[in-house]
């Protein structure tokens, strides 16, 4: 069976990058933290992709997730995870107190790589919001405060969230890329993405 190797050291990424792909691709994943540079969401997700690919040795894909405020400038974007884990959902609410702008952009670059040596290709989503007080229950990261169209993506169904998020959006080009049979055939002649 051609599976993906997704490499990410968050669990909750694995679960809906495997709700979205369905059964079209397997995944497998690798639970390893890569280190993150500073930078775009662009250069950090392709050098975390370089990094995994390196690792595993073969194809891999990554996706690094950036929570873009407007009023800020796109900050914290590719940094929102030590802010979550040193200032949680209440203190990123707290960041935009001066604001009226409560804006803010999901995003998810997913970089995938044919194997250490050559250059990875990305696949962005995005999906806009608001911040808001934290509503519904605390699973995943800043879901709580994200606001979409009057509902938290913590009170939002698992299966209506896959269908609309950043993530999915960046999963949807992927896919789309590698139906394409001449992209597979040029970057995995003999890869684990052949059925
Ligand atoms: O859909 C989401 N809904 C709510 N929260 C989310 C979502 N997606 C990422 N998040 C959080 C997790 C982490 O605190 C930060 C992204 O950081 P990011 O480096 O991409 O993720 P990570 O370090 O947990 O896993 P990885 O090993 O793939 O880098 O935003
Ligand atoms: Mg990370």
């Amino acid at each position: 069976m051609p599976t993906c190797t997704f490499v990410t050291g968050n669990p909750n990424k694995v679960r809906e990058v495997r709700a979205i792909l369905g059964t079209t691709i397997p995944v497998e994943s690798v639970a390893l933290d890569i280190p993150e540079i500073q930078g775009t969401l662009e250069e950090i997700a392709r050098d975390k992709c370089r990094r995994a690919a390196m690792i595993v040795d073969g194809p891999v894909v990554v996706e690094d997730s950036a929570l873009e405020f407007r009023a800020m400038n796109g900050f914290p974007g590719p940094y929102i995870k030590d802010f979550l884990e040193s200032i949680g959902n209440d203190g990123l609410n707290r960041l935009l107190l001066p604001y009226d702008d409560k804006h803010a952009e999901a995003v998810c670059t997913v970089a995938f790589t044919a194997g250490p040596a050559m250059e990875p290709l990305l696949f962005q989503g995005r999906l806009k919001g608001q911040i808001v007080p934290a509503r519904g229950p605390p699973r995943f990261g800043w879901e709580p405060i994200f606001e979409h169209q009057r509902e938290t993506l913590a009170e939002m169904e698992h299966e209506k969230k896959n269908r609309l998020s950043h993530r999915y959006q960046a999963l949807f080009q992927f896919q789309a890329w590698l139906a394409q049979d001449d992209n597979r055939a040029t970057y995995l002649p003999e890869s684990q993405f052949q059925s």
